[in-house]
Parts: C-alpha cells; structure tokens; sequence
C-alpha cells in the first residue's frame, strides 16, 4: 500500500505506521494523531443490555469466540462476590438478587474494573463485552465517575425480545438446574419491573447518543448471532476495535 492510499483511507493500523516509519515516510501530524487515537492502549467497552433472558450470556459466549472480546457479566462478578468467603457484600447482594434490585454501583463498578485489570495482566486482552450493566442512573453515574476517563466506550448492544419468551427461557433454564436462585416467576416479575423503569431509560439515553445498535433476539441462538455479527463486522469495519 502505498502513501496515497494511507492518506486516502485515513486510518493508519500499526502495520502501516510501522511500514512509513521504515521506508522514511513522513506521516503528517494529523494522520499521526488520528493514528495514536485509534491505538489508545485504553480498553474497548461494549455494554450488552436486554431483558432478563433475552441471551446476553449466550451471545457474549459466541462474540468471545469469534471476536476475541473478554466476556465481563455483572450478575457472575456479583454472584462470585456473593460466595467468597469473608465478602461482607454477600447478605446485601443476594437480597438484590432475590428481589430484582440493583447492587450499589461501588461494589458492581470495582469488581468490574479489577476483573478488567486482571484480565489484561494476565491475558493481554484489552477488549471488553460487559454484559448486564449499566443497569439503571446509580450504575450510570458511578461508571462515568470511576471508568469513564478509564476506557473507550464503544457502544450498547440492545438485545431486545418479548417478555413472554424472556420469562420462558428462564423459567427453563431454572428447571435444567441453573441453581440461580432468581430463576423462579416471583423473582421474575420483581426483575422485568427493575428492567422496565430503571434499565429501559438508560438504553434510551445511549440511543439519544446514537450508541445503540438493536438485535431481535426472538429467534434461535444461531439465527441471532449473525445479526450479532453483522453489526460486529460492521464496527470492526469502522475501526472501533
Ligand atoms: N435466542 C435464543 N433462543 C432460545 N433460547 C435462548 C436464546 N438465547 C438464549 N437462550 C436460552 O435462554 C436462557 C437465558 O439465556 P441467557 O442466559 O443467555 O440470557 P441472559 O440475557 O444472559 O439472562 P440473565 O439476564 O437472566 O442472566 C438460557 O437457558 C439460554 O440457553
Ligand atoms: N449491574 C447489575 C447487574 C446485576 N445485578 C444483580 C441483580 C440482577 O437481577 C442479578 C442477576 O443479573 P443477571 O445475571 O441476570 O445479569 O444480579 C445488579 O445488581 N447490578
């Protein structure tokens, strides 16, 4: 590729700068500012939100797979925080969970955030899927508070489907064993009443920001995930990761 075409499309990838730099290619100032943007060592954030069933797990599980993000769910990182030993969170959690509240956003930010810096120590990845979060203007707030000057946000991935398969679905997965002591109809509607006033304004404030991009989940997993991927390709294509 030569230097024309660099300066056409724009966008240099570190292959690139590196080729310039070894054939004594001078790039301008504004290409190489635009350059070191793109490459900002900050980790890449892509909310996942939807209804309690609408398969955020199961299609974060998919994109780790194809896509190589670090799947990041709020609800295990407080389940885990839940179970340890000595946690003086795990009365106060479980009773959020029982009953469809939302943990205080200190607790669900920080577990967040080590769970990132530990990732990236150990693994080297640095793109991340957080799945289940931010669930309502307290996990709004803290997250612009303690993360926002942290990462580079991407954008929301909305996973939207009807409340009668959402419930469905979970109400099997309990009956396979899921052990999820919120899989059960009196949790449920406790749950589908937090995401209808607390979770649905926060993806209306993404999608003033035009950061939301909508999947139908009504269909099977597979059928849903090339609609997933579309929108990833799409992304990747935009040089947002
Ligand atoms: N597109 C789909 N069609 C049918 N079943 C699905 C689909 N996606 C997920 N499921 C099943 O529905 C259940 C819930 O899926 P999943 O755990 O991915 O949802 P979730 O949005 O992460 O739920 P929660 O918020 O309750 O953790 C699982 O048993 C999963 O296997
Ligand atoms: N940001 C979050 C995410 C989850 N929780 C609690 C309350 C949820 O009902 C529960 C299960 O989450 P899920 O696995 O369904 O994503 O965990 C929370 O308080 N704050």
């Amino acid at each position: 590729m030569n230097f024309t075409s660099l300066v056409f499309n724009r966008i240099l990838s570190r292959k690139q700068v590196v080729h310039c730099i070894k054939k004594n290619i001078i790039l301008s100032n504004s290409l190489f500012k635009l350059h070191t943007r793109k490459m900002s060592d900050k980790p890449k954030i892509i909310f996942v939100l939807g209804a309690p069933g609408a398969g955020k797990g199961t299609q974060c599980e998919k994109i780790v797979d194809t896509f190589g993000f670090k799947h990041l769910s709020a609800g295990d990182l407080l389940r885990e925080e839940r179970s340890r030993e000595g946690s003086e969170f795990g009365a106060l959690i479980e009773d959020c969970i029982v009953n469809g509240k939302i943990v205080p956003v200190e607790i669900t930010c920080s577990l967040l955030e080590n769970a990132m810096i530990r990732t990236k120590k150990e693994t080297g990845n640095n793109k991340f899927l957080i799945d289940g979060f931010p669930r309502n203007e307290d996990n709004l707030q803290g997250w612009q508070r303690q993360m926002s000057e942290k990462v580079d946000f991407l954008f929301v991935f909305f996973l939207d489907c009807s409340e009668d398969l959402c419930v469905g679905r979970c109400l099997k997965r309990g009956q396979a064993g899921s052990g999820r002591s919120d899989d059960n109809l009196d949790s449920l509607k406790k749950r589908f009443n937090t995401y209808m006033t607390d979770t649905m304004p926060i993806i209306e404030h993404y999608q003033k920001l035009n950061k939301v991009r909508k999947i139908d989940t009504s269909p099977g997993p597979d059928e849903v995930f090339k609609s997933v991927q579309t929108a990833l390709q799409q992304a990747h294509d935009e040089k947002l990761f």
